[in-house]
């Protein structure tokens, strides 16, 4: 049995008189990585910032075991997420920046003293690579103490070497955390997934063989060929 089950359901969200999200029903539960797919604008960040409660809209239910959230990200151990672009202030180093989301000794410690870390603690955040930085955000949320984690976009434009030093991450941390994650590198979120989930003409599909992303028009046919 999952310990947690999240779950957004009954979402309606129109932008510039055009519905962008018409009925969506999305589930995580912790121990599962479930990859969300979609084409360029078919309203995956939306769907993420709604989920996480930055991103009003006229309709939606988001529950975590049962119980119903307006705005998750404003209670503590529920969810957290990692934007597109980079959260950081960019003009704090690192260890301030880990001394400023934690208080808990312990937490600072494991990030400090984490081996991928360590050499940059006295960097600012532009001083590192995409890779190096989008792996010391992933510590940085890891270590909250949520049971969700909404990641847009975590390998792009990463190196190979990194994209599985990052899923190493996650799996560390998987037995007390559920992951939905969004990028356009499609066989790697197919790979790590447990579920994947195609955001199509406003509603998510369940997708049960990767060839069915070539007849929702998402990948060439020449994928799989
Ligand atoms: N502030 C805004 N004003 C107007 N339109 C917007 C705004 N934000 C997003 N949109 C539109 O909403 C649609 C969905 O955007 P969203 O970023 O959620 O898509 P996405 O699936 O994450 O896209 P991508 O894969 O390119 O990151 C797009 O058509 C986008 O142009």
């Amino acid at each position: 049995m999952p310990e947690h089950k999240l779950e957004a359901d009954s979402i309606i969200y129109n932008i510039a008189n055009r519905q962008l999200l018409t009925d969506i029903y999305l589930s995580c539960e912790t121990g599962e990585i479930v990859g969300l797919l979609g084409r360029n604008g078919s309203g995956k960040s939306t769907l993420l910032r709604i989920i996480f409660g930055t991103q009003p809209t006229a309709n939606k239910h988001i529950r975590v075991n049962g119980t119903a959230y307006q705005a998750p990200y404003k209670h503590r151990n529920l969810v957290a997420y990692l934007p597109q672009h980079s959260f950081l202030p960019d003009n704090l180093r690192l260890h301030k920046i880990i001394e400023l989301y934690f208080q808990e000794p312990d937490k600072r410690k494991a990030i400090q003293e984490h081996e991928r870390t360590k050499p940059h603690l006295n960097k600012f955040p532009d001083e590192l690579s995409k890779g190096e930085l989008r792996y010391f955000e992933l510590l940085l949320l890891l270590q909250k103490d949520v049971k969700f984690l909404l990641l847009d976009e975590p390998f792009s434009g990463i190196e190979p070497i990194y994209t599985d030093r990052i899923l190493e991450l996650l799996e560390e941390h998987l037995s007390t955390k559920g992951f939905i994650i969004t990028d356009h590198n499609y066989s790697t979120v197919v790979r790590i997934s447990d579920r994947v989930v195609l955001l199509t003409d406003g509603a998510c599909r369940s997708i049960n063989n990767p060839e069915e992303l070539v007849e929702y028009g998402y990948v060439p046919a020449s994928a799989f060929s």
